[in-house]
């Protein structure tokens, strides 16, 4: 397949999530696409070699956030973390496709939190910033939203970043199949969570179960603040 082929494939996945995206947009996630090859051999980012595979399991994959984020934002700028970001999913993603989206992109491993940074000064995203740390060692001012993607159980993605959850914050995390025993073990370890909305995202190219879980801290009940 062709850089051209790729980018027209980029392009037809994104009118097909009704994601409006400029030329600079698409120039961008395909030099995103082709730093991610260039250096995975040297940061381990993914398993996942083929440009092709690797467009529609990593970038399209995680443009099919967008919308459910920009539905959330609601024309808001929001701070956002995304933890165990690896090589940037769907944290660099995000950066590039909505500038209002300040985006923190966590890891524990430090050449990955290296390559964000150098992702950011390389496609010039002033709203992409990369730290090296395991999220629950962190120091950094607090997030509206707070995302994941192949990180950890539900439970322990929430347990660990909970301290960076601003008031009236949210975790959204993306997952394959419906995680029905990872949502069991939340309830069970954490009673002070609900998932208050869970909805199935339709990734253009792949035929796979994916989707995404909105999870909030529970207001305390009338009698528990009494
Ligand atoms: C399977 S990778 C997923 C990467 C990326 N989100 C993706 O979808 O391709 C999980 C990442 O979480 C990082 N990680 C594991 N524990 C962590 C922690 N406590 N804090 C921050 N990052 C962590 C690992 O270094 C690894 O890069």
């Amino acid at each position: 397949m062709t850089d051209l082929d790729l980018r027209t494939r980029l392009a037809q996945a994104a009118d097909t999530l009704q994601l409006p995206l400029s030329d600079t947009q698409l120039d961008q996630l395909m030099a995103y696409l082709a730093l991610l090859g260039k250096w995975n051999k040297v940061y381990n980012l993914t398993a996942v070699r083929d440009p092709a595979a690797m467009l529609t399991q990593h970038l399209i994959d995680s443009l099919s956030l967008l919308p459910a984020l920009q539905r959330h934002a609601a024309g808001k700028a929001l701070r956002l973390m995304d933890v165990g970001s690896g090589g940037g999913l769907p944290g660099v993603v995000i950066a590039i496709v909505d500038p209002t989206i300040d985006v923190t992109c966590v890891d524990a491993v430090g050449k990955k939190a290296f390559f964000i940074a150098q992702v950011a000064a390389e496609l010039g995203l002033p709203n992409l910033h990369g730290e090296h740390a395991r999220v629950e060692q962190l120091k950094a001012p607090p997030f509206d939203v707070i995302t994941s993607r192949a990180f950890a159980s539900l439970a322990d993605f929430t347990d660990w970043s909970q301290m960076h959850l601003k008031s009236g914050g949210v975790w959204a995390a993306m997952k394959g199949q419906h995680p029905t025993e990872e949502l069991a073990e939340l309830q069970q370890r954490a009673p002070d969570r609900e998932v208050f909305h869970v909805e199935q995202l339709a990734v253009p190219g792949l035929d796979a179960q994916r989707c995404l879980l909105w999870i909030r801290p529970k207001a305390p009940s009338p009698a528990a603040s009494a």
